[in-house]
C-alpha cells in the first residue's frame, strides 16, 4: 500500500480516537524499527533526532540500541521533540545515550530528522546536518523518510536530502519512492507495518501480483475462447511498430489477431503469417473481442475516420502512440490509455517535469475525470482505474527504455482484454499486461546483456518467464 502524509495522518487520529494513545504508537512504530536495525554488536550509533515525531521516532530507537549493547550518541539540533509523547520518550532515553552538541562519527547513522511533516524546502542549519549526512560513508538508515525528501510529490525538490542506505518506511510505502526525482534516496525500503487500519487509493504490484494462471491453456479450449482481437496502426515510416504489437498479442496467447495496417506494409506480412491481414481504410465489419489503435499510427485525418469506426464497439479499447489525441477520450466500451510522460504531457497540458513530479495525483485525476483506464509508464509504471485508484509496478526492468517497447505491451494488453475467457474475474489485464511485460523483460536480459535486448527479444521471452 502506498500513503499520502494525509492518509498516515488520518490512520493516526483513526487509532487515537479509537483508544490508541500516542506514546504507545510511538514506541511500537519505532520498537519495530530499532528490532529490525542489524547492528554489530558494541558498535557506534549516532542517532539525528528532529523536534517532530520523527524525531520522537530516533530517541525511542537510540534508547532500544543502547539497550541492545550498542554505544549510542544523540544529536538533537532542534532541541526536544514538541509533542509531549516525544518529550517522554526523549526523557526516558536520555538515561542510556550520550548527548552531543555537534554531529560524530559513528559506526552507523541514524536519520530521524525529518518524516512525512517535513515541509520543503530545506535551508539554515536543516541544510547543514543533512550536508553531513550525505558526506558520511557509514550506513545510514532512515526512519519513515529520507529527510528533506518530500512524502507526496517532488515539485519542490531541490535534491538536497539524505542519500539513505535503508529506509525503513512506516505503515507503507509514501508516493516519493516511485517518483524519478526521489526514489533513489531511499536506498533499499524496509516496510514496517505499525498496525494501524490501512485504507489506500494505491497498491504496489510485485512478481508475486502475476495470475501465473493466465499462461495456462484448456486442452478443450477453442481459439475463440482466448479472442478475435484487432490491431490498427502503422503509417509510412512507422511499419515495425503494428508488427511489434501483432507479434507480441500472439505471443500473449490470442486467439485469432486481424491487423489492418496501410498496403505498404503488407510487404512483411510475410514475417507474421499467422495474422490476418486488412487495409487501413477497409476495416472488416465486426465485433472484435478487443481492439488496439495506435502503434505507428501519424495522427491525421484517417486516423480521424479509424477513430469514429473503433469508439463505437462496446468492446474494450487501447489507445496507444499516434491514437493518443485529446480527440480520443470516450468511447463506448473500456477504454485503456497507454501513453508515456512525454506523450500524458502533451494529453494534459503540462510538462513532463511537473507530470514526474506528482504522477500519482495527476493521473488520478485524469482518469477519474474521463472515466478511463490509464497506464502512465515509466520506470514506476502507475495502472490507473476509471474511479482513480490504482497501481504501481515495482519489477524493474530497464531494458524497457528501448523503441519498440510501449508496442509489445500495447499487444500484451491487446491479447488480455480479448481473453473472453477472463474478462469478466477480478484480474485486471492491465495490472496483468503490466507485470508480464516487466517479467519477459527480466527474462530476456538474462539470456544476454541487458543493453543488447531489443523488443523483439521481449516479445520472445513472453512464454519463457
Ligand atoms: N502513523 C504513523 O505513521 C506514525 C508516525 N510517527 C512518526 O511521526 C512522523 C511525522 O511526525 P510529524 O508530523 O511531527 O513531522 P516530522 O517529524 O516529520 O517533521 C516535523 C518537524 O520538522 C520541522 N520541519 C518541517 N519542515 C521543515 C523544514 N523545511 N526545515 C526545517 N524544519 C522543518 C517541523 O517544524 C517539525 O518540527 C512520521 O514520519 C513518523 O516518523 C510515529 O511516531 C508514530 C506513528
Ligand atoms: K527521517
Amino acid at each position: 500500500m502506498i500513503y499520502t502524509a494525509a492518509e498516515i495522518k488520518q490512520a493516526d487520529a483513526t487509532a487515537f480516537r479509537q483508544g490508541m494513545p500516542a506514546d504507545v504508537l510511538m514506541e511500537r512504530a519505532a520498537s519495530a524499527v530499532a528490532a529490525r536495525l542489524t547492528f554489530r554488536p558494541r558498535s557506534s550509533v549516532l542517532v539525528i533526532c528532529g523536534a517532530g515525531n520523527n524525531g520522537g521516532d530516533g530517541w525511542v530507537v537510540a534508547r532500544e540500541s543502547a539497550q541492545r549493547g550498542c554505544d549510542v550518541f544523540v544529536y538533537a539540533p532542534f532541541g526536544e521533540p514538541k509533542s509531549s509523547e516525544g518529550e517522554r520518550h526523549a526523557a526516558y532515553a536520555r538515561r542510556f545515550v550520550t548527548i552531543v552538541e555537534e554531529p560524530r562519527d559513528a559506526d552507523y547513522v541514524v536519520d530521524a530528522l525529518f518524516g512525512v511533516g517535513f515541509r520543503g524546502p530545506v535551508t539554515g542549519k536543516a541544510r547543514d546536518v543533512i550536508t553531513w549526512m550525505r558526506e558520511q560513508s557509514a550506513p545510514v538508515m532512515a526512519i519513515d523518510v529520507p529527510s528533506g525528501v518530500p512524502s507526496d510529490e517532488a515539485s519542490e525538490f531541490d535534491g538536497h536530502a539524505v542519500k539513505a542506505d535503508t529506509t525503513f518506511s512506516l505503515h507503507g510505502y509514501k508516493r516519493s519512492a516511485f517518483l524519478t526525482q526521489t526514489a533513489p534516496y531511499y536506498g533499499t525500503v524496509e516496510m514496517v507495518d505499525i498496525g494501524l487500519s490501512h485504507k489506500s487509493e494505491w497498491r504496489v504490484l510485485t512478481e508475486s501480483d502475476f495470475d501465473r494462471g493466465l499462461l495456462e491453456r484448456d486442452p478443450y479450449g477453442h481459439k475463440n475462447r482466448y479472442g478475435h482481437g484487432c490491431l490498427i496502426g502503422g503509417s509510412r515510416h512507422l511499419i515495425g511498430a503494428p508488427f511489434l504489437a501483432a507479434r507480441a498479442a500472439l505471443r500473449t496467447g490470442i486467439g485469432l489477431l486481424d491487423l489492418a495496417i496501410p498496403s505498404e506494409a503488407h510487404i512483411m506480412a510475410s514475417s507474421l503469417p499467422e495474422a490476418m491481414y486488412y487495409g487501413i481504410d477497409e476495416l472488416p465489419d465486426k465485433t472484435y473481442a478487443a481492439t488496439a489503435i495506435g502503434p505507428g499510427l501519424v495522427d491525421d485525418e484517417r486516423s480521424d475516420r479509424l477513430w469514429q469506426t473503433v469508439s463505437r464497439q462496446s468492446k474494450p479499447l487501447i489507445v496507444d502512440a499516434g491514437a493518443l489525441t485529446t480527440e480520443h477520450l470516450a468511447a463506448e466500451g473500456p477504454l485503456t490509455l497507454t501513453p508515456h510522460p512525454g506523450e500524458f504531457a502533451r494529453l494534459t497540458g503540462r510538462s513532463v517535469a511537473e507530470i514526474e513530479a506528482d504522477r500519482f495525483r495527476i493521473a488520478s485525476d485524469f482518469a477519474r475525470q474521463h472515466g478511463i483506464h490509464l497506464i502512465l509508464k515509466g520506470t514506476h509504471t502507475l495502472i490507473v482505474k476509471p474511479d482513480g485508484t490504482g497501481a504501481v509496478n515495482t519489477i524493474q526492468a530497464a531494458v524497457l527504455s528501448k523503441g519498440g517497447s510501449g508496442d509489445v505491451l500495447t499487444g500484451m494488453l491487446l491479447a488480455l482484454w480479448a481473453r473472453t475467457d477472463r474478462i469478466d474475474t477480478e484480474s485486471s489485464p492491465n495490472e496483468q499486461a503490466v507485470l508480464w511485460h516487466a517479467l519477459a523483460a527480466q527474462a530476456a536480459s538474462r539470456q544476454m546483456h541487458p543493453a543488447s535486448v531489443l523488443a523483439t527479444d521481449v516479445i520472445e521471452a513472453i512464454g519463457r518467464i
